[in-house]
């Protein structure tokens, strides 16, 4: 069967790699780029078809920051595949970045520099703007409209026959003190890009947890510092060229500077030839490029729990490159963490002593949540039949000062216009899933009839209660999301 691959922001940079990539590794992919600007989505077609003249390269004009967009993009989509693999939440902005040069100088001469060069924490800020339906831009472009689109391709994403992955590009700048359940889109900070990020480690994490059952699997990856045009929004590319070689030696010390968008797209690759229900939920993959310029790909414990970390970071679980070209790792590279890094066995390890403290964490999510400060980012016709995600709670174990016990995610069900979910049922076999992730059982089928061109959008804000039926985005700014 051939995979049927949807890869957002695939015009340039990461995306862009990351296709030549997958085109390369199977030659019968279906790859689909779903793009904002139709010229330059042609032109990365029309490069990738130079390399691989027989590719199946379709494309799929999708403004992510712009719901009314993703909602037309999926139907098409829907439209033309009748399955999807692999869905790559790549586009992402960060807009008017400024480094904050006395901040930069000051970790220059700490001992938190290393950390510093890797995750940029407290040296990078930016301007955010409001959309014209009163998103803030950076939220809506590198969180809600991918979220949307997972919501839209739901039926394709959950079939019988197959499993599927979502694959997030976050970043290790995604901290948990730029993201405020108070301040749900980072309106009143200056830092919505790691905000943002951390959302999506968030929501990733929340999605394994409604979907793991139905055959959708989601993970986070960070490519590491490449020089793309995100990049060169915060120094030109030719001060970029021109320090070239302080990079290089900086790479000797964090091997995160990847720097290429081909090296970059490395753990997007890598999560590409791996079975999805083996992947582990709250890990972060990450693309490293050693200071010999050897890719491979690390999950490391993600922001999503930081607490019980050690100042000591040893060498975590190491996965070699995923292309035949580079063939050994070195193991000195990995000490260059910074202090908030903790390998993922270790972390393992760390969680399975807390365990005891882990449960006594856990609290209902609605407890304590004003809904009415809550507002609507998509409406829909359908009914909300029972989007009970309590099924699959158990199986997650959760972190020691568990921010996600703090968020209801109203999963509310789309109605579904044609095709409804499912296809040819049972007989997969083969694929285990491992001790971190729950078995996949089939649900009742919960599709309500189609609701085809019914979907509405908010322009204001309307306070709403919790799962109202035929309400479907929700966002709160004390219980979280949609
Ligand atoms: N470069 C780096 O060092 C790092 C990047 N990342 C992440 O990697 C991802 C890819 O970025 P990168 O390749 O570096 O940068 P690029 O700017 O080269 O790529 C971003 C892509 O996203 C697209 N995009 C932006 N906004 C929208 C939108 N509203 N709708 C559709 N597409 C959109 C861009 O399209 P267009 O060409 O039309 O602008 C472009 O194709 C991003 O999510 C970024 O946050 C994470 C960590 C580090
Ligand atoms: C002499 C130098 C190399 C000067 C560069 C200083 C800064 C401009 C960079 C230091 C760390 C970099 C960094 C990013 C941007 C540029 C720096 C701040 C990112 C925030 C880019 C986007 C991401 O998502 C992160 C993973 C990067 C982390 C490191």
């Amino acid at each position: 069967m051939k995979k049927v691959v949807l890869v957002t922001g695939a015009n340039s940079g990461i995306g862009l790699a990351l296709c030549e990539r997958l085109l390369s590794q199977d030659a019968q992919v279906q790859l689909c780029l779903a793009c904002r600007n139709m010229q330059r989505a042609e032109a990365a077609r029309q490069a990738l078809l130079v390399s691989h003249p027989q590719a199946q390269v379709s494309l799929l004009h999708l403004d992510v920051g712009n719901m009314h967009s993703v909602v037309r993009a999926a139907e098409e989509f829907k439209q033309k595949y009748n399955r999807l693999d692999y869905l790559y939440l790549n586009a992402g902005i960060m807009p008017n970045p400024r480094v904050d040069l006395k901040a930069f100088y000051k970790g220059l001469f700490s001992r938190n520099v290393v950390h510093m060069f890797a995750t940029a924490e407290g040296i990078l800020t930016q301007e955010d703007k409001v959309t014209p339906i009163g998103l803030q831009e950076v939220f809506a472009t590198n969180l809600f409209g991918h979220f949307l689109l997972v919501r839209e391709l739901e039926p394709l994403l959950c079939q019988a026959d197959h499993n599927s992955l979502v694959i997030w590009t976050s970043s290790s700048n995604a901290q948990r003190t730029a993201f405020s359940l108070d301040d749900i889109q980072h309106q009143k900070g200056h830092e919505p890009y790691s905000s943002s990020k951390y959302a999506s480690d968030l929501l990733s994490f929340a999605l394994n947890r409604r979907y793991n059952s139905r055959g959708l699997y989601s993970s986070v990856i960070c490519p590491g510092l490449v020089m793309t045009n995100l990049t060169y929004g915060i120094l030109p590319s030719f001060f970029w060229t021109l320090i070239m070689p302080i990079m290089w030696l900086i790479r000797i010390f964090t091997n995160t500077f990847t720097l290429s968008p081909y090296n970059g797209a490395e753990a997007l690759f890598w999560l590409f030839m791996q079975k999805p229900e083996s992947l582990d939920p709250m890990a972060k993959y990450h693309s490293l490029t050693s200071g010999l310029g050897n890719n491979y790909t690390q999950p490391r414990k993600s922001e999503l729990d930081q607490s019980n970390v050690t100042e000591d970071t040893p060498e975590g679980e190491e996965h070699p490159p995923a292309d035949s070209e580079n063939k050994e790792n070195e193991a000195e590279e990995v000490k260059e963490e910074g202090p908030k890094e903790m390998t993922l066995d270790e972390w393992k390890a760390q969680q399975d002593k807390d365990r005891a403290k882990v449960e006594f964490n856990i609290r209902k999510a609605n407890e304590g949540t004003d809904w009415k400060k809550g507002y609507v980012l998509h409406k829909s016709k359908a009914e909300d039949a029972s989007a009970d995600d309590a099924a699959g709670d158990h199986h997650f174990r959760r972190p020691a000062n568990d921010i996600t016990s703090q968020l209801e995610i109203n999963f509310g069900d789309l109605g579904r216009p044609g095709r409804g979910r499912g296809g040819p049922r049972g007989g997969r076999g083969g694929r285990g899933a491992t001790a971190t992730r729950p078995p996949r059982e089939r649900r009742p089928d919960k599709d309500t009839p189609t609701i085809g061109g019914s979907h509405e959008y908010s322009r204001k804000r309307h306070p709403v209660e919790p799962n109202i039926p035929g309400t479907e985005y929700i966002v709160t700014p004390d219980s979280g999301v949609w």
